[in-house]
């Protein structure tokens, strides 16, 4: 703003009111002012005296020695010294007077002010706001070129230079058709219409602007046209930037809506920038207004900590929703910097996978088993291969008992129970290609009074209550076969003199009958009882003995042949996998460590039972010693100095007081699985590994029942 004290004159004349005509005049002598200030005693403004006021008093009689008071005019127009310049000449004009004085902050005089010192502001103003306009135009971003009434270019700015490539200097006072015609037409149109045109797009090298035409006039007279340039280049490329952006946001947006599974997106700071409907699904939201939402505000269960510090979290299976879901999560980069995250979770196809896995596995153990059975069909395969083992004695023992089975000789297979006597004997009537069939008798579970019309059969009448048409027995139903007799030591004497008798003439009477018959049967006896000592105590005849034990094949317990455990472990997994249609990979080495340290008293048999109660429990994959029963897992918390019986018992015959000890241990087994199975000796058979038959001979040798009864009440 222009202020009146920058353009007063402050050089001025002031006096007092007792100064006479002739001190006037000599001080107008040394100034080019035409008023003088009248000053009071306190220095204000009293009034101002004229030249022509004292022209008018020296025509009327006065003399250079009459006082000018008289001649002091006294209404004098003040203004501010920070009015401005406007302010000023309106008062001046509207009191018609040539000069003001202007008086400072205090209301002292500070000087004057006249019509040419006005002129002078204004012009200095003018002046000032033509170079703010040039500077103005100099510097703006857009383009200004201006032509005069004969189309020579007048303006032209420094964003002209750039863009055209030319120089002020070169184009000034140049015709704009020669120098500028992308723009000519614009200009020279101004000049003829006097009126702007519509603004136009035009092309200037690599440039696109948008040009306005405008006219410039004086007097209402247009003598002059002004294009204003606008460049739009960056815009467009920014535009079609925008476009492609909304495209790809678009595409991104289809895709997620096309994923089967669940995505989320966020931005660094964890605020939801993307979501698509299989997430909602999943999380059972709706899509009010997700976007910009903090993820801990909307999902704060699907923990996304790591993933915004930057980790990669994959293949976590989590449960969501009641969901098993298969979670990946990444952060999102570009050129190093980290923009956000993407999450994805695979929820929906999650079963069908695993049944194609689950499907893969089944054929990848298929195949395993054909390779297996070509395998063995390659090695001659025999029945003897249901025999797993890779323990020396054992395989020998399968060796001779293939031998055997080519004959026709008696074969007594012993063995502690479960070792494995029965799996022998049917492996020796398959390898024997005998036609007949394979029939078992387990003479310790048939009560006395029956076991000879099992035997024999009888014939139709032959007592109160017998079957019309007779019965067959055990010889004539395994004529041509093999007659499996287990826990023969358990057969009465009486009975042993007739098997005898069948054994030496393959001949036989049903009882009731008077007809002989004849049979064609080859005899497997097994026991686990020593029927030498049986035959010492007179319980076991000594002749039938020798007439069975041609063949003996003695079945070493499983504690004896610990290097079976894992190839026999593996192998039930298999089969029990299958029975109880189960998918566990097997065992882990802490598991198999602990089974190691266990005695197995009821052998293969017991170890099958363990698996098979181990896998109906939570097992996932793996068997681990946790998932074992309390006995087997005491071996594991147990050290060496707690585990003397087992070690020795492996390593030698045991001695009179440990074999004194495993019998404890064995008795007091069965009252503790009797006990916690409510005497139910069938459960308890099957919990210990042992045959029935077994466990009531077991619970006479160590007098248990009593016991057991007296622990229960
Ligand atoms: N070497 C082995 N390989 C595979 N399975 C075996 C082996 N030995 C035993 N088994 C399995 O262990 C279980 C018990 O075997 P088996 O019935 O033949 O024993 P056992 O000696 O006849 O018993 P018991 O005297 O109590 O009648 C069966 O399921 C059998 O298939």
């Amino acid at each position: 703003m222009l202020r009146i004290r920058d353009y007063c004159t402050k050089d001025i004349v002031k006096l007092r009111s007792s100064h006479r005509i002739a001190d006037v005049l000599n001080a107008f002598l040394h100034s080019r002012l035409d008023i003088a200030c009248i000053l009071d005693d306190s220095d204000r403004l009293m009034g101002i005296i004229s030249k022509n006021a004292l022209y008018r008093a020296l025509l009327h009689g006065a003399t250079l020695d009459t006082p000018i008071e008289p001649y002091i005019r006294q209404h004098v127009v003040t203004a501010d010294a920070d009015d401005n310049l406007d302010h000023v000449r309106d008062i001046m004009l509207q009191n018609q007077v040539a000069h003001g004085v202007i008086l400072d902050e205090k209301g002292y005089v500070l000087g004057v002010m006249s019509k040419s010192d006005i002129i002078r502001g204004f012009l200095h103003e003018k002046e000032v706001l033509i170079n703010w306009l040039s500077d103005l135009i100099e510097h703006l971003q857009d383009v200004v070129v201006s032509i005069n009434s004969e189309s020579q270019i007048a303006t032209f700015n420094r964003a002209a230079e750039n863009i055209f490539g030319l120089t002020k200097q070169q184009v000034t006072g140049q015709s704009v058709d020669d120098w500028l015609p992308q723009l000519s037409d614009g200009l020279e149109t101004v000049l003829q219409q006097q009126c702007s045109v519509d603004p136009r797009r035009i092309s200037i090298g690599n440039h696109t602007v948008i040009a306005s035409f405008i006219p410039l006039s004086h007097n209402k007279s247009v003598n002059g046209a002004m294009a204003v340039l606008q460049d739009i280049t960056t815009l467009e490329a920014v535009a079609k930037e925008l476009e492609s952006t909304k495209n790809l946001q678009h595409t991104v947006q289809h895709a997620l809506a096309l994923s089967y599974d669940a995505i989320i997106m966020t931005d660094v700071k964890g605020f939801i920038t993307n979501i698509n409907d299989a997430f909602l699904e999943l999380f059972e939201l709706k899509n009010e207004a997700l976007i910009n939402r903090h993820w801990l505000e909307v999902i704060p269960e699907l923990d996304m900590e790591a993933v915004l510090a930057g980790q990669t979290i994959e293949g976590g299976i989590r449960t969501i929703r009641e969901k098993p879901c298969f979670v990946i999560q990444e952060p999102i980069n570009r050129n190093g910097i980290h923009l956000g995250t993407i999450t994805k979770i695979i929820f929906r196809q999650l079963d069908e996978w695993r049944d194609v896995f689950r499907r893969l596995e089944q054929l990848e153990s298929e195949i395993h088993y054909y390779r297996e059975e070509l395998q063995r069909a390659n090695r001659q395969s025999s029945a003897f291969d249901q025999i797993i083992s890779q323990n020396n004695n054992l395989e020998r023992l399968k060796e001779q008992a293939l031998l055997a089975a080519k004959s026709t000789s008696t074969i007594l297979i012993t063995g502690e129970s479960g070792t494995g006597k029965e799996l022998f004997a049917e492996a020796i009537h398959r390898e024997s290609k005998r036609v007949g069939n394979f029939i078992q008798v387990n003479c310790a579970a048939i009560p006395g009074e029956l076991l000879e019309s099992e035997f024999f059969g009888y014939a139709e009448g032959a007592f109160t209550g017998a079957r019309k048409g007779g019965k067959l027995g055990k010889f004539e139903i395994a004529d041509h076969g093999t007659l499996f007799l287990d826990e023969i030591g358990d057969m009465p004497l009486s009975l042993q003199a007739k098997l005898l008798r069948v054994l030496q003439e393959q001949t036989f009477e049903r009882i009731g009958d008077v007809k002989t018959r004849k049979v064609d049967v080859r005899i497997i006896a097994a026991t686990n009882k020593n029927l030498r000592q049986m035959v010492k105590e007179g319980t076991f005849r000594e002749d039938l003995y020798y007439r069975i034990d041609v063949v003996n094949l003695s079945l070493p317990p499983l504690r004896e042949r610990m290097d079976d455990l894992s190839l026999l472990s593996e192998f039930l997994v298999k089969k029990l996998n299958k029975k109880l249609n189960k998918e566990i990979i097997g065992i882990t080495t802490q598991a198999l460590m602990a089974m190691q340290e266990y005695l197995w008293p009821g052998n293969v048999r017991e170890l099958e039972n363990v698996l098979e109660r181990t896998m109906n429990m939570d097992v996932k994959q793996w068997i681990e010693p946790q998932h074992l029963p309390e006995q087997i897992r005491q071996r594991e918390r147990s050290d060496a100095a707690t585990l003397p019986v087992y070690i020795h018992e492996r390593e030698d015959r045991p001695k009179e007081s440990e074999s004194h000890s495993l019998e404890e241990m064995e008795k007091h087994m069965i009252m503790s699985v009797l006990e916690q199975t409510q005497n139910n000796r069938t459960e308890a058979a099957r919990l210990l590994g042992i045959s029935r038959s077994n466990l009531y001979q077991k619970i006479r040798k160590y007098g248990i029942k009593q016991e057991v009864r007296f622990h229960m009440k």
